[in-house]
C-alpha cells in the first residue's frame, strides 16, 4: 500500500464576525445551494444575499461567542481519527476540505499533493448525502481532480453516506440514553429529532436522497436505543422564500407545547459537530419557542465532536473503504446540469411563493439594471434627468 490520506469534507464556518459576509458569499456562490437559469446571475445574486443577510447572520455568530467552532472540532476529529489508526498499526495522515471556508477543500488538495499521497479516502462528515452538502463537495473535487494531471495517480474511493453503520448508532443511542437519564421521568421524555432542511424540490424534482436518508436513521437511531419514548422529526435552519421540507422545527415544536408536552429532548441529527445551527438556533431560538409554548424542560443531546465510539467508527470505516471496491465522483448521484433548484417555476396567483420569487427576480433585474446604469452612466434614469 502506498502512502495513505483521509479527507475529512466540511461545510466550514466563519471564524470571526469579519468572515461572515465572505463565508455567505461563498455559500450564495454554489449552485448546489441556488442554482439559477443563468450562470451569470450567480455571483450578483449571491453579493445581494449574503449582504442581505450578513447582519443577522453576524447577530447569531455574536451570540455563540463571535465565530464558528467547526474548524476547531473537524481539526479534534482529524486529530482523533489520525491517532486511532496509528494505535491499530495504520500510517494515514488525515486531511481536512472545507466548501466555503478555510481550511478550503483546494488546500486540502494542495497538501495531499505536497505529501505525494497516493491512496485517498474520501469521507463527508454529514452521515446522509445530499446534494446540497456532500454532493456539493464531490462535485467540486472531481472538478479539481480533471484540472490536475497530478491526480490521475491518486487511487481514490468515496464515501456518499454512512449513517447506516452501527458504531455511529451506537455512538448516537448512547449520548441520547445519557441525556434521557438526567430527567426525572426518563420515558416520559418526547425524543425530537432536528435535522437541517433543504427546498422541497431537491427531493421532489432532483431526486435528492437526503430526506429519505434522515428518517432512515432516525428509525434505527431508535431501535439502537431501544426505549419507550414517543418522538418527532423536523427539519430546521430554512432560508429564503421557498417551501423546504416539513414538518418545520419551529411549527413542530409549538403544536408540541399545545399537545401538553413539557419534557423535551431534542437530537441534532444531519451533523457531527457543534456549530451555529445547535448552539445557537437550537440552544438559543428554538429553546425560547419551546418554553413560550408551555415546554418547561427543554433539553438538547451533545453532538458527536471527538465521542470515542464515534472515532473508532470513522477509523473502522476508512479501513473498511480501503479495501473493499472504489466508488468515484462519477458514481453518486448527482442532479442533472440544467435543473433549476431554485426559484422554483410554477406560477400561483396570491400572496405565494412563486409571487415572491418573481418579485425577487424582478427586483434582481431592475437591482443590476441600476448598478449597470450608476456605472456607465448612460440609461433611462439619467435620460429623464433622474440619475
Ligand atoms: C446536513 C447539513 C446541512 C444541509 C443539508 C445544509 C443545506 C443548506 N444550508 C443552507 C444555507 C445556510 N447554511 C448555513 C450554515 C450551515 N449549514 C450547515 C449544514 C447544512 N446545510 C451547517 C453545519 C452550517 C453552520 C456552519 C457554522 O458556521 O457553524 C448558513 C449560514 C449561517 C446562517 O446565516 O444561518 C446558511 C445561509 C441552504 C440554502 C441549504 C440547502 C440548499
Ligand atoms: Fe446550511
Amino acid at each position: 500500500m502506498g502512502r495513505v490520506g483521509v479527507l475529512l469534507l466540511n461545510l466550514g464556518g466563519p471564524e470571526q464576525l469579519e468572515d461572515v459576509r465572505p463565508f455567505l458569499y461563498n455559500l450564495f456562490s454554489d449552485p448546489e445551494i441556488i442554482r439559477l437559469p443563468f450562470r451569470w446571475l450567480q455571483r450578483p445574486l449571491a453579493w445581494l444575499i449574503s449582504s442581505l443577510r450578513t447582519q443577522k447572520s453576524e447577530d447569531n455568530y455574536r451570540e455563540i461567542g463571535g465565530g464558528s467552532p467547526l474548524r476547531r472540532i473537524t481539526e479534534e476529529q482529524a486529530i482523533a481519527l489520525q491517532d486511532n489508526l496509528q494505535q491499530d498499526g495504520h500510517e494515514a495522515q488525515v486531511y481536512i476540505g472545507m466548501r466555503y471556508w478555510h481550511p478550503f477543500t483546494e488546500e486540502a488538495l494542495e497538501r495531499i499533493k505536497r505529501d505525494r499521497v497516493e491512496e485517498l479516502v474520501i469521507l463527508p462528515l454529514y452521515p446522509q448525502f445530499s446534494i446540497s452538502t456532500s454532493g456539493s463537495s464531490f462535485r467540486l473535487l472531481e472538478k479539481l481532480w480533471q484540472e490536475d494531471p497530478y491526480f490521475e495517480r491518486v487511487k481514490y474511493t468515496v464515501i456518499p453516506s454512512w449513517y447506516k453503520r452501527q458504531g455511529y448508532l451506537n455512538a448516537m443511542a448512547q449520548l441520547i440514553a445519557q441525556e434521557l437519564d438526567r430527567f426525572d421521568n426518563p420515558d416520559g421524555v418526547h425524543i425530537f429529532f432536528s435535522a437541517h432542511g433543504v427546498p422541497s424540490s431537491y427531493v421532489e424534482e432532483a431526486g435528492d436522497p437526503y430526506q429519505r436518508e434522515i428518517e432512515e436513521c432516525t428509525e434505527l437511531i431508535l431501535r439502537t436505543l431501544n426505549r419507550p419514548n414517543e418522538h418527532t422529526l423536523a427539519y430546521q435552519s430554512r432560508v429564503g422564500p421557498v417551501e423546504w421540507i416539513k414538518p418545520y422545527t419551529e411549527e413542530a415544536l409549538v403544536e408540541l407545547g399545545d399537545r401538553g408536552v413539557k419534557d423535551l429532548l431534542v437530537v441534532p441529527i444531519s451533523f457531527v459537530s457543534e456549530h451555529i445551527e445547535t448552539l445557537q438556533e437550537i440552544d438559543i431560538e428554538y429553546r425560547e419557542l419551546a418554553e413560550e409554548a408551555g415546554i418547561d424542560n427543554f433539553q438538547r443531546v451533545p453532538a458527536l465532536n471527538t465521542h470515542p465510539v464515534f472515532i473508532e467508527d470513522l477509523a473502522a470505516m476508512t479501513l473498511e473503504a480501503l479495501d473493499g471496491p472504489s466508488l468515484k465522483f462519477e458514481d453518486v448521484m448527482r442532479p442533472e446540469e440544467n435543473f433549476k433548484m431554485y426559484p422554483q417555476e410554477r406560477w400561483e396567483w396570491g400572496m405565494t411563493t412563486a409571487a415572491e420569487v418573481w418579485n425577487g427576480r424582478l427586483a434582481m433585474i431592475g437591482f443590476i439594471a441600476l448598478l449597470i446604469e450608476l456605472i456607465s452612466g448612460h440609461g433611462p434614469l439619467h435620460y429623464v434627468g433622474l440619475l
